[in-house]
């Protein structure tokens, strides 16, 4: 008699494979099942190559901002050799996912899950019972629906292509878009970015956007703002992306990076009554479905979170805890969120277009800290903070950095933000100089 699984996961990625994990170490019998790579986007084809790739534009830039201040030559990128870097790490991911996964004693299958009614779930084809489910599925790259959306290239086809095309152009400014632009350009491709309105980047504060934009077109990088892509045709001399407008551009790659589709249109959640959509799978605030035996986490949930690679890991974690120990909702801490850009955008709690409108509470401390020390010695362009205090507390609760650091002094911030830290706390605390965690009383 085939085995009775306590909780079935679907899905491989960072979510499924912590939900899996914790489980497992908390007694159920899981099963986790995963229908193409093992660990999903974040390390295959996401986070991790992606900042590979980047690592490159990171020491490229160090050397040019140090050109007559000691070094000399700027490095041109060697994009095969940088491809294989890259998959000297991504090659070994799923197979050492799977190898972890057996290790920790959890049972795998590789295949396409699928609910055929309720209390009928199949693993292509193979019926599975278990007593509850959780979907973890993940997202995928969206494509514009235009005419000659078939020339299209995704996030995925990019971060493996074995040569830089001449051309490159992206469609949509979001993260995808800005990194992968960021990349392309230091990898010395001609660079477009095509947005259909004036703001990309939205959700980040609009002058530090603006400061992002000037830097990377600085760099060689061109913005086609306002432009609504309408048509793409293989001409001779290469496709050609035609807007609204007739703005008409000509290129070699062309990259959809106007968002991601919720993978949960496969999965047949119609038959056993779990509510799904553009936005991912409805939730409640303890993860669980309209089928009480159903939870979904990470990307492919519709929870107020930005997708991210740390939110599918603390949603995986809550749910372990729900699943073994049911109580409280689950509630959301500040979420840093950043753009591998060059230089780096980072965000995390209030922004300053908000606490502006409420000037009496909160104040924007707007800092350039291009000359300060841990900037000045490596020469860095562009180094920008705007961090809120709320006046009533002494204590930080929001910033926006631009600056090569961002990545590292955004989790700083992070901290004084989650544990409430005034300027005198942190005075109680030594930490080393100079660096710029040393830097971090002069933010208040
Ligand atoms: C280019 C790019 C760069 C990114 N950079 C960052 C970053 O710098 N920082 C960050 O925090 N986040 C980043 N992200 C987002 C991050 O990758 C995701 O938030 C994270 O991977 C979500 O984890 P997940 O487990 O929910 O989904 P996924 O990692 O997508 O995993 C879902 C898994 O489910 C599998 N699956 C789908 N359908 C089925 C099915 N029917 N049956 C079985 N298995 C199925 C998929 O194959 C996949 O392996 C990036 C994403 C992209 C695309
Ligand atoms: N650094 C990171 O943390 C990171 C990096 C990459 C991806 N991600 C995750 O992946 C998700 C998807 O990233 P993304 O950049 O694909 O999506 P996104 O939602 O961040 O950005 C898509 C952009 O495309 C624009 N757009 C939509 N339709 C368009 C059109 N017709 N023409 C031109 N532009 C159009 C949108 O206005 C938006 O600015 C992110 O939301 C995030 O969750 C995170």
């Amino acid at each position: 008699m085939a085995t009775a699984y306590d909780v079935v996961v679907i899905g491989g990625g960072p979510a499924g494979t912590a939900m899996a994990s914790g489980l497992k170490a908390r007694g159920k019998n899981v099963l986790i099942v995963e229908n193409d790579l093992w660990g999903g986007t974040c390390p295959n084809r996401g986070c991790d190559p992606k900042k590979i790739l980047l690592s490159a534009v990171e020491a490229k830039t160090a050397v040019e901002n140090l050109q007559q201040k000691g070094l000399t030559g700027i490095p041109s990128v060697d994009w095969p050799a940088l491809m294989r870097h890259k998959r000297g790490y991504t090659d070994g991911i799923s197979a050492g996912t799977l190898n972890g996964l057996k290790g920790q004693k959890i049972a795998t299958m590789h295949g396409q899950a699928y609910f055929r009614a309720d209390g009928q779930l199949t693993v292509d084809g193979e019926k599975i019972a278990t007593t509850d489910v959780v979907v973890a599925t993940g997202q995928r790259p969206a494509i514009l629906p235009i005419t000659g959306h078939e020339y299209f290239k995704t996030s995925t086809d990019f971060l493996n292509l074995d040569q830089m095309p001449k051309r490159v152009t992206f469609v949509g400014g979001g993260y995808v878009g800005f990194e992968l632009a960021t990349i392309a350009n230091a990898a010395g491709a001609d660079v477009h970015l095509i947005h259909h309105n004036t703001r990309p980047l939205k959700a980040f504060d609009a002058g530090m956007v603006q400061a992002l934009m000037t830097n990377l077109t600085t760099a060689g990088i061109t913005f086609d703002l306002n432009r609504d892509l309408q048509t793409i045709e293989q001409q001779a001399d290469g496709l050609h992306l035609i807007a609204a407008d007739g703005f008409e551009l000509v290129t070699d790659l062309v990259v959809c990076s106007a968002g991601r589709l919720p993978n949960d249109d496969h999965l047949g959640l119609e038959n056993v009554g779990v509510r799904f959509g553009r936005h991912g799978i409805a939730v409640n605030d303890h993860l669980q479905t309209a089928n009480p035996h159903i939870y979904a986490i990470g990307d492919v949930s519709d929870t107020p979170v930005p997708k991210l690679t740390p939110l599918a890991g603390y949603e995986a974690r809550y749910l372990v805890t729900q699943l073994t120990q049911p109580g409280q909702a689950i509630t959301y801490p500040v979420v840093p969120t950043q753009v591998y850009a060059s230089p780096k955008l980072a965000q995390v709690g209030m922004g300053a277009a908000t606490a502006t409108n409420q000037s009496e509470r909160y104040r924007v401390n707007e800092l350039d800290m291009t000359k300060w020390f841990t900037y000045y010695r490596f020469g860095a362009q562009q180094a920008l903070a705007k961090v809120i205090v709320d006046q009533t507390t002494g204590q930080v609760v929001g910033a926006t950095v631009l600056s090569d650091l961002a990545d590292e002094l955004i989790n700083y911030l992070t901290l004084l933000i989650e544990q409430h830290l005034t300027l005198a706390d942190l005075q109680q605390i030594v930490l080393a100089y100079p660096t710029p965690a040393s830097d971090l009383p002069y933010l208040y």
